[in-house]
This record gives C-alpha cells, structure tokens and sequence, in this order.
C-alpha cells in the first residue's frame, strides 16, 4: 500500500498520481436540493455528504466542503463529522475547506485554528485583500495549505481584480506577491477561475509549478478542454472543483443519486484526462 504522508502539498501530488485525477469534488450540500430522506433526518447533511464521498473518492483529488452550507443551518458538527470520516477513510485525499477568510492578524490566527485544528483540514481558502498579515497566520501551519484568491469565477470578480495598477491587473500583482514572497515555505496555492482560462493561463505563467485551485465548470458553464490546457504540470498542477454538476446530478433510469453523482464524476476526470 501507498504510504501517506501528511503535507498538504505531498497529499496533493499523490492524490493526482494515485487517483490519476485533478477532479475536486466539492461538497456544498444545499439542504433543499437533497433527496428528501436527507433533508429531514437529523444528520442526514453528513449522511448525503459520506454517500457522495464513498461513491466518488477514487476519482478525485480532493474534497471542497464549502463551510456556510453548514454554518448557515447551525450544522458545524456535521462539517467536523464529515472532515472526520474524509481523514479516517480516505486519508490519501487532502480536505480544502473553502472558508475565504479575511481579516486581522490576531483574528486570522483563530480562523487557521478552526481550519486546521477544529476541521483537521488540510488547506483553507484565504481573501488576499487584507494583505501579508492576514494571511500569516495561516502559514505558520507549515504543513497546512493557504489558498490565496487570484482571479475568481464570478462575472463580478473583474470590478476589482481587474484593475491595472502599474499597467498590469491587480489579480497579476496577486500572483506574483503570493509566487514570489509569501510562499516561502512551499505551501500555498492560488484561485484561478475555469471560467477565465486565459487568466489561467497568465497565472501560471507567473507562479511556475504552484497547484491552483480550479473552480467554474459543471454549473458554472468553464471550459474543460481550455482550462486544462492553460493550467496544467507534469504532475497535475490544479484541483478542479466541481460542486453542484455532481452533487446534484440528474438520475438515469435505475440510478440513485450517488450512482449518478459518481457516473458524473467519472465523465469529467475522464474529461479532464483527455486534455492533460
Ligand atoms: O474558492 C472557491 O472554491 C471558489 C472560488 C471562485 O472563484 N468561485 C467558486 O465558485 N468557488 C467555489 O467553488 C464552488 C463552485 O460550485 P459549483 O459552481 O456548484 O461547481 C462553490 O463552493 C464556490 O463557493
């Protein structure tokens, strides 16, 4: 068997070359779009969650919980629940949770407690718009990830990510700052929307070999063929997430939701392969 090893970064590659995968499946269990047996059940959040999980962990690279499905719904002990059982299970597969923290130093120390310490994961996603000292505190896990927003998915991402601040766009400065003097340690990564694949590509043309985080096809409508062909490394290079297209996957005939969840999976690691 495969040893595991326990950095973010090592879990990462190995995750690409075992899995042969760079398919992230988020987890954004929005409560009314769960089959009815989970919206009632006390648990039932982390029940749909482990089905999805089990039916789909061979083809991924990752997990994306995304922490307001739970917080919203006072449903945190189900997020823990599922970080649990995801390292306890599949402990080859890094947990990104998708937090998008943002705030003073002394807050941002506690926000790293509750990514790493309280969900036990290994890599939370951080908004750069405070600067170097929000974002510290999470580097001083030095085998946790930090995963620094660049250029998101969002049409609206262009307001501000887009401005040319000394003629070149401010999400350029981003990766550059976070290239070239906040990854002194090896452990960060960037956000790079899969709707903006020429983005993608400028990106890796600054950061070098840095993973990034890749979400925006499925529901969001990004191009598989582009974004793969803009990001990817010799060894994988990007995480690309897709949430709702899997989760919420329509059955075929004689299917339940996992098998269809999985069926979706499937076509798009397999999607993704074809252009690495
Ligand atoms: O950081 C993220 O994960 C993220 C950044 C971004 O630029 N765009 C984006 O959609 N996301 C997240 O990625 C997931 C996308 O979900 P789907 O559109 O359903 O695949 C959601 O959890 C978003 O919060």
């Amino acid at each position: 068997m495969t040893s595991v090893t326990t950095t973010y970064i090592s879990k990462l590659n190995q995750a690409w070359s075992n899995n042969n995968s760079l398919l992230c499946v988020g987890l954004d269990p929005d409560l009314a779009k769960l089959p009815a047996q989970f919206q009632t059940s006390p648990n039932g959040i982390f029940d749909f969650c482990r089905a999805i999980i089990d039916a789909t962990a061979d083809l991924a690279c990752s997990f994306k919980p995304q922490i307001a499905y739970f917080s919203a719904l006072r449903a945190e002990p189900q997020l823990e629940q599922i970080c649990a059982y995801l390292r306890d299970n599949y402990p080859h597969l890094p947990i990104i949770l998708d937090a998008k923290r943002g705030d003073i130093g002394a807050t941002a120390e506690q926000y790293a407690r509750e990514a790493f310490e309280r969900y036990g994961a290994d890599a939370v996603t951080v908004n750069p718009y405070m600067g170097f000292d929000s974002v510290a505190p999470y580097l001083e896990w030095k085998d946790k990830g930090c995963i620094v927003l660049c250029r998101t998915s969002n049409a609206g991402g262009s307001d501000l990510q887009f401005l040319q601040v000394n003629g070149r766009p401010l999400y350029q400065h981003v990766a550059d700052l976070v290239a070239n003097k906040w990854n002194s340690n090896g452990q960060c990564s960037l956000v790079v929307g899969a709707t903006f694949p020429e983005e993608i590509k400028q990106v890796r043309h600054i950061v070098g070999q840095m993973p990034l985080l890749v979400p925006g096809i499925g529901a969001q409508g990004g191009d598989i063929a582009a974004t793969v062909a803009a990001g990817k490394t010799a060894n994988g290079g990007m995480m690309i997430n897709s949430s709702r297209a899997i989760l919420f996957a329509k059955t075929a005939e004689g299917e339940d939701f996992a098998q269809a969840a999985r069926r979706v999976a499937q076509q798009t690691r397999d999607e993704i392969n074809l252009y690495r």
